[in-house]
């Protein structure tokens, strides 16, 4: 390999998402006479722009696909390589491309990603969604489809039984309440509501959502990956309309059943499997010796590094190791490929330094900020009592259609809050949970309504 090699780069990235972005230009930044090189798969890549911090930890920003030249032209050292990663060799630090080219590296971020976790592989009824080929897909079968089986409970088909419009949908959900990975049975009993009213901007005419409360037979039906692009991101659905072709079919007259664990059957057009992602790890294995997490990321410390010396991670592909706030956790979105590649790009600069780095302050706690059902939804720490004892407590406040606000308190102290609708809370929550303050004192007055909470604690 060592002599097959065209270039040795002190920083060589993999992947044009968010995470591989964001770490190509830290280390430009950082060392703008350092030799860098992104090489990803797909033709475009995936710029943060309108970034705001909203509070300490809090960030909103748009994400947009952008053509390559953008990124080279803001950093002349920056190289950007368009294929595949086919090999990884870490003895001889070099990588090997699809299209046959060797290079070499002294420090590596492997950005790939994740891809969806279909439900069975290799059916051409079974979709997943994950970057713009994989969504116009979607979109091209959705106009022609009459009824669809959405399975699944988190974030994709939290999204999709909202926007999809003219065609029946059947949604498949394991839990007793809608949305299990970011919302209790209380904010879910919040959100049903919207799903029946008309959506403010139009009607939905046709839409006829089901709910059943049983995981779909492992025997489904699956199609083969189709993700050699960036995830989706923010408003994703914003621009391509999700309409079907409205009539219903007759019974019997299906392309596809799905036979779900509650023993009922659907026919349908095609089934969406929004059921999570796997990481993108494969060419990067195989002669390697990684250690995997048990959700098949590769597993990254405190600063990032992967168990491979000069490799390091960053974004869905990899599982944070480290020993964790216990206000943080995982969870593969948007900003923590931001502040993961960030970060690791900082990691591989202030090593080549010599420099000290401290793991960031953005992994001290939890936050994000999301739209479900068109409410602000913000989530912060422990907002679904994560690996919290049975000790803890819960106080909320509702205002139907309107706004849900959920405190998790443990030991008196603020952990973690769900804030759907504009409460305006966000930040003096954040400060709350932050500062760790013993709230007992102030009981089920921290949600009085008629208390102006920022100026109570200032
Ligand atoms: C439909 C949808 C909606 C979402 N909505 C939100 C949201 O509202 N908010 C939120 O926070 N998160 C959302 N997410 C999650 C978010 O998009 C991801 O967490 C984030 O994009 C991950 O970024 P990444 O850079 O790690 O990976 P990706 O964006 O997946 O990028 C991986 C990159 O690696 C490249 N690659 C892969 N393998 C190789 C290889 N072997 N060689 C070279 N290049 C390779 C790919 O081409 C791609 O450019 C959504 C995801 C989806 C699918
Ligand atoms: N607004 C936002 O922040 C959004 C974020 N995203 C992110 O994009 C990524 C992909 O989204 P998505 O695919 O929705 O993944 P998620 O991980 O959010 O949710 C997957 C869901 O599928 C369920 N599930 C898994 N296997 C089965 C099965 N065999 N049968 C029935 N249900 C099953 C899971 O249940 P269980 O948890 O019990 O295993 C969970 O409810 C995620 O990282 C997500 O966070 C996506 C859209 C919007």
């Amino acid at each position: 390999m060592e002599n097959k090699k065209e270039k040795t780069f002190q920083f060589v990235v993999v992947g044009g998402g968010i995470a591989g972005v964001t770490c190509v230009e830290q280390l430009s930044s950082q060392i703008p006479s350092a030799d860098v090189a992104l090489i990803t798969a797909g033709p475009h890549i995936k710029a943060v722009t309108n970034y705001k911090q909203v509070s300490r930890t809090l960030e909103e920003f748009d994400v947009e696909e952008q053509p390559s030249s953008v990124l080279e032209e803001k950093f002349p050292n920056l190289t950007i390589i368009h294929s595949a990663v086919k090999s990884l060799h870490t003895k001889s630090h070099c990588v090997e491309t699809a299209d046959g080219r060797v290079f070499g590296y002294k420090k590596l971020c492997i950005c790939s990603g994740a891809r969806p976790k279909l439900l069975t592989q290799d059916n051409p009824y079974v979709l997943g969604i994950r970057d713009t080929d994989s969504a116009q897909e979607f979109q091209k079968r959705l106009s022609k489809a009459k009824r669809i089986v959405i399975v699944g409970n988190g974030g994709i088909a939290l999204e999709l039984v909202y926007e999809v419009e003219g065609c029946e949908v059947i949604w498949a959900v394991k839990d007793k309440a809608i949305g299990n990975t970011f919302f209790d049975a209380g904010a879910a009993q919040f959100l049903i509501p919207s799903l029946e009213a008309d959506k403010p901007q139009a009607a939905a005419p046709c839409k006829r959502p089901r709910f059943t409360t049983e995981e779909a037979a492992p025997g489904a039906y699956g199609h083969g990956p189709t993700d050699s692009g960036s995830a989706l991101g923010p408003d994703w659905h914003e621009g391509i309309a999700l309409r079907g072709a409205e009539q219903v079919r007759s019974l019997g007259d299906w392309p596809v059943y799905v036979r779900l664990t509650n023993a009922q059957t659907f026919g349908c057009d095609f089934v969406v499997s929004a059921t999570g992602v796997v990481p993108n790890t494969e060419p990067f294995l195989q002669g390697n010796t990684f250690v995997v997490a048990d959700d098949g990321g590769l597993q990254v410390d405190d600063h990032m590094m992967t168990s491979e010396a000069d490799v390091y991670a960053a974004g869905d592909v990899c599982t944070a190791c480290w020993e964790q706030s216990p206000l943080w956790q995982q969870m593969r979105l948007w900003t923590q490929a931001r502040q993961m590649g960030w970060y690791a790009g900082r990691c591989m600069a202030a090593h080549i330094l010599s420099e000290p780095v401290e793991l960031d302050f953005c992994f001290e706690l939890f936050s994000h900020i999301t739209k479900f059902f068109n409410y602000k939804v913000v989530l912060l720490g422990k907002f679904n009592s994560q690996g919290l004892g049975p000790d803890h407590e819960l106080l909320v406040r509702c205002t139907k259609g309107q706004e849900y606000v959920k405190v998790v308190l443990s030991g008196g102290r603020m952990v973690g809050a769900v804030l759907i609708g504009e409460t305006d809370l966000e930040e003096t929550f954040e400060n709350l949970i932050l500062n760790q303050m013993d709230l007992t004192p102030y009981g089920e007055e921290l949600l009085n309504p008629d208390i102006d909470i920022e100026d109570y604690f200032d």
